[in-house]
């Protein structure tokens, strides 16, 4: 097992460091790490993903590459432009509607992310559930407009009847994230009529077995995402875009350039936009292993989740 602690590039989530822990198994290693507010039971699946990778491993992929989108963060525009120029990728995701920011800020990070793209590449924004239904349909137009068209909007409110009522007021496709990801049942969605694309993540759904169970049974198409793990966790991601029937839109799994580091030396960092499906996770080397006290709270966090789950 090795806890580690890596400083991000810039703030994400709230959050300046990531933290996990890893494990490994007889499959191989797995990564475990709920954001600071999830609770034990909401970790459970977190640990039940972890654990499929160490200890079972994964089902056989149908594609050996997967197409990435960059993810920009809250960032001034002049920034967004470089992180997209240097990601090599040709669908960028926009962070939106962080409190620090106004929507012409936003706006204006949209149009640098469109202006770096150029007009074949895909803009899709995430708002993270901060606004209310007149708001949404108000910012997802202009946004639409700043981007020169949008390819989606990511959880524009937080809840299901919401996200439905927005989705009949806007020509731009709703994707849906934490819906699925929190939600006790992540089928809501689709029978609310409250998305046209379900965001996938690994840890959150309990595996990539699951995550395939949500995906069949949901019938949208769907786009896998990262939890911003390291490579060990990103490979997950992987094993499971690469599984999909069918994956018509670029993933959220290039997000390694988030981070300052990574834990493993041989790296799943986007290459033209493309990430290769893994058959296990790459193995972690030396380095970004966190202190003491973190250690400690951590294996702590992970006895209680295996406790509660009872595994
Ligand atoms: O989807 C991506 O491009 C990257 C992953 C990403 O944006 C997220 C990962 C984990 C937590 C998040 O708040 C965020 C999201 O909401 O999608
Ligand atoms: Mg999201």
């Amino acid at each position: 097992m090795k806890v580690y602690a890596i400083p991000l590039r810039t703030r994400f989530r709230g959050i300046t460091v990531r933290e996990g822990v890893l494990l490994r198994g007889p499959a191989g290693w797995g990564e475990f790490c709920p954001f600071a507010d999830y609770s034990d039971a909401e970790s459970v699946p977190w640990l039940r993903a972890a654990l499929e990778a160490a200890e079972t491993g994964w089902p056989a992929p149908v594609r050996d590459r997967v197409e990435v989108n960059t993810t920009v963060p809250v960032v001034e525009p002049a920034k967004a432009h470089e992180l997209v120029r240097a990601s090599g990728c040709r669908t960028a995701k926009v962070k939106v509607a962080d409190p620090r920011v106004s929507l012409a800020d936003d706006c204006a990070r949209v149009e640098a992310v469109r202006d770096a793209l150029g007009p074949g590449g895909a803009i899709r924004v995430d708002a993270n559930m901060a606004w209310d239904v007149d708001t949404a349909v108000r910012a997802i137009a202009d946004l639409d407009k700043a981007a020169g068209g949008l390819e989606y909007a990511e959880q524009p409110c937080p809840s299901i009847e919401d996200l439905a009522a927005v989705r009949r007021r806007v020509d731009v496709r709703i994707a849906a994230d934490e819906s699925i990801r929190r939600a006790e049942d992540p089928l809501k969605v689709a029978v609310a009529g409250a998305a046209d694309i379900a965001v996938l993540k690994v840890a959150p759904l309990g595996g990539v077995r699951r995550a395939l169970e949500v995906a069949e049974a949901c019938g949208l198409p769907c786009v896998v995402s990262s939890a911003v793990e390291t490579s060990v966790g990103l490979a997950a991601g992987l094993a499971l875009a690469g599984a999909l029937p069918s994956l018509e839109f670029a993933c959220g799994l290039g997000t390694l350039s988030l981070l300052e580091g990574d834990v493993c030396a041989s790296s799943l960092s986007p290459v033209d936009g493309y990430l290769p499906v893994p058959r296990t996770a790459p193995e972690p080397a030396e380095g970004y292993a966190a202190g003491p006290g973190i250690a400690a709270a951590w294996e702590d966090r992970l006895n209680r989740v295996r406790r509660q789950a009872h595994l």
